[in-house]
């Protein structure tokens, strides 16, 4: 029996599997095999290409990368086309654009990339359409803007949620609060600060069994960790967890009332790509998911350049700001000075390890 084939039977069986605490401990089980399986699907196969495809992806650039990921014709090219200056062709018929393309977008002083992306369908993490080689773009993106249709059924968004979920994606998910440590002996050992609501010892035990795991110390650090959140850390490398952002499109073409009821659920926003409605709070709340912070730097006696800023991650320190301006500019670092909402003082003298805030103005100091 092939991969395909055995995970379809798990879904099968899944399915018609009622749900209650008799068989709360066989479904664990199933669920661990079928995450087993789907790690084998996309693992690349030996000699192959790692699953972007040959020419598929484009390079990295900018401050950080925005992908979108949506059914056919949703607009996705259009707005690409709208808020970078690299055209992507859009047309009525689907699957216009066949590969990913990729464009800049400029605000608050950082470039954005934004990788448009053909259209995927349902069942594309199987392998219809182009949505392995897809999705596994949007896995090396910062935010993922699942772009819908207005005018089209609710179910669009959970059918590619479900999609993604099963290529290992965690949507505005944080990594659940567990460890694993691999051990020569001693057996399986769960431990908590308090008792797990939905884990005991036996179920993990068993899943780590099923992956021949014989010796490990389980730490469960939040007792909300549930059976999925465990399998997951279990098969840690094959998931990521992405920020995602839901965006409808065409709000031109449904009522006052259909439009302000999408753009009252979480993490939303509404746009029209042609009537150029919704585009700049959409790139407000872009830049606002990313998290980036603006660095100003100066030199000494010199007024920074405040149209121009250094952009770094958020959770960044002065040693990110050094990296960010020389390879070797920590190496010649003696201090730093710093004007702004970080600093206790203005300037603070410190050191690398010191954290920056959005919009401080940083002067390094070297040996
Ligand atoms: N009414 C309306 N139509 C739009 C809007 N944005 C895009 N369209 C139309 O929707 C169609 C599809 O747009 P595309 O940008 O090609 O969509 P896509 O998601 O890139 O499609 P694929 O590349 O085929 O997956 C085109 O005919 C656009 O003119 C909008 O805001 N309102
Ligand atoms: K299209
Ligand atoms: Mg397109």
């Amino acid at each position: 029996m092939g991969i395909l084939e055995k995970i379809a039977q798990i879904q099968e069986e899944l399915s018609r599997t009622q749900k209650n605490k008799a068989t709360e401990y066989h479904i664990g089980l199933l669920k661990g095999k079928l995450a087993r399986y789907r790690r084998e699907l996309l693992e690349p196969a030996a000699g192959g290409s790692s699953g972007g495809g040959q020419g598929f992806e484009v390079a990295k650039a900018g401050d950080a990368r925005v992908s979108l990921i949506g059914f056919p014709s949703v607009g996705k090219s259009s707005f690409l086309s709208k808020v970078t200056n690299t055209k992507s062709e859009a047309a009525s018929y689907e699957f216009t654009t066949l590969t990913s393309v990729g464009g800049i977008l400029e605000y608050n002083g950082a470039e954005v990339q934004i990788v448009d992306l053909p259209g995927i369908i349902k069942a594309a993490a199987q392998g219809k359409g182009r949505g392995r080689q897809v999705i596994a773009v949007s896995r090396t993106s910062d935010l993922i803007l699942m772009v819908l249709d207005a005018t089209k059924a609710e179910d669009q968004r959970t059918i590619l949620e479900n999609e993604l979920e099963s290529m290992g994606i965690r949507l505005n998910k944080t990594r659940p609060n567990v460890s694993i440590k691999l051990k020569k002996t001693g057996g399986i050992k769960m431990n908590s600060i308090t008792p797990p609501k939905y884990l005991d010892e036996k179920i993990v035990t068993a899943l780590l069994k099923d992956c021949k795991i014989h010796n490990a110390d389980v730490l469960v650090r939040d007792e909300n960790v549930t059976v999925d959140d465990f399998i997951d850390v279990m098969n840690e490398q094959h998931i990521s967890y992405i920020k995602c952002l839901y965006v409808y499109n065409k709000i031109d073409a449904v009522s006052l009332e259909e439009c302000d009821r999408l753009a009252r659920q979480p993490n939303t926003c509404v746009m029209s790509c042609e009537l150029d409605l919704g585009i700049e709070d959409l790139k407000e709340e872009i830049w606002r998911q990313l998290d980036l912070l603006r660095i100003y730097t100066k030199r000494r006696g010199v007024q920074p350049q405040f149209d121009d800023p250094m952009v770094v991650r958020n959770n960044s320190s002065i040693l990110e700001v050094c990296d960010s301006i020389h390879r070797d500019m920590k190496n010649q670092f003696k201090y730093a000075l710093v004007w702004g909402s970080s600093a206790k003082h203005s300037p603070q003298k410190c050191g690398l390890s010191q954290p920056v805030h959005d919009e401080d103005v940083v002067q390094i100091v070297t040996k």
